[in-house]
């Protein structure tokens, strides 16, 4: 029996949704034998194929026009998290083209109706061309998306510098090497209790090496479990001492 789902949401953005996870499967189909992207395979395999150019503009370009979004079940997971949290102030790093965007705009509509609090989806994407069309998605959807996000253009680690709320969540979908030092920036916003959502921290493992040991160091204050999803969704509570 299929699982059920706690996302509620007008039948057309529910539609744009499914159609979207569909094309961003069959685009991670036709990169990657496993049928997924991990940064630091594909930046590997593309320096295997010519070790003299830097790879990281090849990755770019490459990843210009794919979605590589979040599966559909960890975004159905993290809307019912944050509802169960009342979390109404989310930071995510990347957005891409904005799919697990539409999930927590959705999911802090119903967290600010139910609390009166106010909140904001803190959208990042440095890739002016994906911005645009993520942009094109919510305005489809419509106002109880569209209005919940402020999305910052450029290199998060710049834009995510300033004008941060206290955040109840950061959800880090972001290339492996970036996700610490995201982490470090979003960091002093945390709020004591708030939850850091990293994707494909099995399959992704090496890449996240870095990550992995931060989060935990017992000194840094964080409570984790890798949740069992397809190739691993890390949960890491923060209880600073
Ligand atoms: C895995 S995708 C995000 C998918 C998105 N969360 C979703 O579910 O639809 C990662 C995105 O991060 C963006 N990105 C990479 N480096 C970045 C940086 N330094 N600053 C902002 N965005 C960046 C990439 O362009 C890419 O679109």
């Amino acid at each position: 029996m299929a699982s059920p789902s706690p996302v509620s949401a007008a039948a057309h953005i529910l539609q744009l949704l499914s159609q979207l996870h569909q094309i961003s499967l069959e685009q991670e189909a036709g990169i990657s034998k496993k049928g997924k992207v991990f940064s630091s395979d594909v930046l590997g395999d593309l320096e295997d194929k010519n070790p003299k150019i830097n790879p990281k503009d090849d990755f770019d370009r490459l990843m210009l026009d794919k979605f590589i979004a979040l599966d559909e079940d960890k975004c159905q997971f993290t809307y019912q998290l944050i509802n169960a949290m009342g979390a109404t102030n989310i930071v995510e790093a990347g957005t891409s083209f904005g799919v697990s965007t539409i999930y927590l705009a959705l999911a802090i509509g119903k967290t600010k109706a139910a609390t009166g609090k106010s909140g904001i989806v803190i959208a990042t994407e440095k890739e002016t061309k994906k911005a645009a069309i993520a942009r094109k998605y919510w305005r489809q959807c419509g106002p109880e998306v569209e209005q919940q996000i402020d999305l910052r253009e450029g290199d998060l680690l710049e834009t995510l510098k300033t004008d941060l709320p206290e955040v109840d969540l950061l959800l880090l979908d972001i290339w492996s090497a970036l996700s610490l030092p995201t982490l470090k920036t979003v960091l002093p916003r945390l709020r004591p209790g708030a939850v850091v959502l990293t994707d494909n921290t099995i399959s992704g493992a090496k890449g996240y090496a870095d990550l992995l040991a931060y989060l935990r160091a017992p000194e840094n204050g964080f409570e984790n479990m890798t949740l069992p999803f397809t190739n691993g969704f890390e949960m890491s509570v923060y209880r600073p001492q």
